[in-house]
């Protein structure tokens, strides 16, 4: 039995969902019973070693404080930002804790197995990130809808959430990053420029993050064969 260090989660939820081109933002689109941020954030408590976690929403987010989970002592709400390193970057002042994790609210079909090896896995000063390898046949466009070279798949992965480095040195690259002007996509790419080399942690492919339309029939299928194998 794992004795866990406790530590907080950030969960960045002030996205708009251009891409799901739904009439409100992702997060709060009904799955499975409830919403896909309450699915993310009882997730994450569900595990032993998250004792708190960060929300970063929409200044004019008016759907989080309906929610029956807002009231959770556990959760503190913080104001996004413009990029979702932005948002990331304003939960992490309210972080106190050594090690910080990071996960989408987008991606609501976490296994507890994936985040047990996530959080065994980071247990040292590069840090690590949940990935899973690429399957299909890598192409690179030439801007112009055609073809221009076959990438090779050898080491090519996904990045996926959650990611977990030390609190001090993730604010400090995010910081330094985004100042720089880097477009920082994932916690690691700011703590690989930061001259880290964080773990990858080989996740299951159903970690999906609801991004189009038909992902959210897809993390449904998924939700409910987790639920089915839990009871
Ligand atoms: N300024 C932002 C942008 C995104 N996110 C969050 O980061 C996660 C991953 O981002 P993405 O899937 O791109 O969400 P959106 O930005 O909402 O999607 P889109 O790019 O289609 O608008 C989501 O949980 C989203 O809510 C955030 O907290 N702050
Ligand atoms: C953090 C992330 O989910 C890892 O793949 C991804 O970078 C989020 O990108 P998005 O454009 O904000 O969806």
């Amino acid at each position: 039995m794992n004795a866990w260090t406790p530590l907080t989660a950030i969960v960045p939820a002030a996205g708009v969902g251009k891409r799901m081109a739904a009439d409100i933002p992702k997060q709060y689109l009904p799955l499975a019973g409830r919403t896909v941020l309450e699915h993310t954030l009882s997730r994450l408590l569900e595990h032993p070693a998250i004792t708190r976690i960060v929300v970063a929403t929409g200044e004019q987010d008016e759907w989080f404080p309906t929610l029956a989970i807002a009231r959770d002592t556990r959760i503190e709400r913080v104001i996004g930002g413009r990029e979702r390193a932005d948002s990331v970057l304003n939960a992490l002042a309210r972080v106190d804790t050594g090690r910080v994790l990071v996960h989408d609210a987008a991606r609501p079909c976490l296994h507890r197995c994936d985040l047990d090896a996530l959080l065994t896995a980071a247990d040292q000063p590069q840090g690590a990130i949940l990935a899973c390898r690429v399957r299909d046949t890598m192409k690179r466009g030439d801007g112009r809808g055609a073809i221009m070279e076959s990438v090779s798949r050898d080491e090519l992965w996904h990045a996926l959430t959650p990611q977990c480095f030390a609190t001090g040195p993730l604010r400090r690259a995010l910081s330094a990053a985004l100042r720089q002007g880097l477009a920082i996509t994932d916690e690691a790419s700011a703590m690989e420029w930061a001259g880290f080399h964080p773990r990858l942690v080989e996740g299951r492919g159903d970690n999906i993050k609801i991004t189009r339309p038909e992902d959210l029939a897809l993390a449904a299928f998924f939700l409910q064969q987790m639920i089915e194998s839990e009871t």
